[in-house]
């Protein structure tokens, strides 16, 4: 923190990148000023980042915490800087699995989840949102809502008018773009604002961009988490942090890499015994963890192959 005042004696103002154009980021400064600062195309800065700026020099601050995605090829792709929740977004229709990999991978990544199950306006979803809530609702936060009618969204707001800065993943169709302008009432108009900074003369679509929501809180919009359909996790945060395994965090098993199957000392065949941890749950957590398991296999042998 002595560096922040010194930084501040030389020149430099501390903000934060709310929307970030590729070649440049838009950098809203603590005094609530905006402006446009250029950055190296692959300069690995990302929306959420706090940094200080003195002139055109752009320094990064230490994170608290990256959301990132990896594609087929294993490389990373860093999404969002210092986000504290993420909403898993699910609808008739997603994929079995797709909420527990995304909460696996929102609390490796030191994202408290939450789920939003939406379209409750559809007849279909009643049935499916009371299951869904009667296995996570004591897990996690969860809102049923209809984005489209605005039913249920309100406690959704509450939530995050605490201060959250979070953002949306979820399968393509179950509504977060409809969710993201339900919950940001200035949405399109800020999207035509940010337009006027062409400047550059190219590179004018918003890569990702963050928005303040009246009352508090925060979101990220970035195409890229729509790709997060797939979220990719590994053995080892699938066995950390599966929902419903809550209890590991104060009785561990004996073997730090355990994997919950047949292993002498196992905390979470203990906890079964005992109905800590529900038969439902780890059946299911015995079928994704097959899952896991056969696509790293996979993936090692095309390495072998290489
Ligand atoms: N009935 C109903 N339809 C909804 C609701 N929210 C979104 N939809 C509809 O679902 C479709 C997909 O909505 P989007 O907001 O584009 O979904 P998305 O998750 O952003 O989709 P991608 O951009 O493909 O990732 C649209 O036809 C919406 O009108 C809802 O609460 N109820
Ligand atoms: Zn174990």
């Amino acid at each position: 923190m002595g560096n922040r005042k010194q930084q501040g004696e030389s020149g430099a103002e501390q903000g934060l990148i709310v929307s970030h154009f590729g070649v440049a980021v838009e950098v809203l400064f603590e005094t609530g000023e905006r402006r446009m600062v250029k950055v190296k195309r692959n300069s690995g800065h990302v929306v959420g980042d706090q940094v200080t700026v003195a002139g055109e020099v752009l320094n990064r601050l230490p994170r608290r915490t990256e959301l990132s995605r990896r594609d087929a090829r294993g490389g990373v792709h860093l999404l969002a800087a210092n986000l504290d929740v993420l909403g898993v977004v699910l609808a008739p229709g997603t994929p079995s699995g797709f909420l527990d990999r995304a909460i696996v991978a929102a609390r490796a990544a030191g994202l408290a989840p939450f789920v939003v199950f939406n379209k409750c306006d559809l007849p279909e979803s009643a049935e499916l949102s009371d299951a869904t809530a009667g296995v996570y609702g004591g897990i996690v936060p969860f809102f049923p809502l209809s984005a489209v009618t605005g039913a249920g969204i309100e406690p959704l707001r509450e939530f995050l008018r605490q201060g959250h800065r979070g953002a949306f993943v979820g399968t393509t169709g179950v509504g977060k773009s409809s969710l993201m302008n339900a919950l940001c009432p200035e949405l399109n108009l800020k999207v035509g604002e940010l337009s006027d900074y062409n400047w550059t003369g190219r590179h004018t679509t918003t890569v990702s961009s963050l928005h303040a929501l009246p009352g508090g809180g925060e979101l990220v919009d970035t195409p890229g988490f729509r790709d997060f359909g797939l979220v990719d996790i590994t053995v080892p945060e699938l066995a950390a942090w599966f929902p419903g395994f809550e209890a590991l965090q104060d009785h561990r098993c004996r073997f730090n890499d355990c994997r919950h199957r047949q292993e002498p000392g196992c905390a979470v065949r203990d906890e079964l015994s005992t109905g800590g941890i529900t038969q439902e749950r780890y059946q299911t957590y015995l079928l994704l963890l097959g899952e896991v398991e056969a696509l790293e296999e996979a993936a090692q042998r095309r390495n072998w192959k290489k």
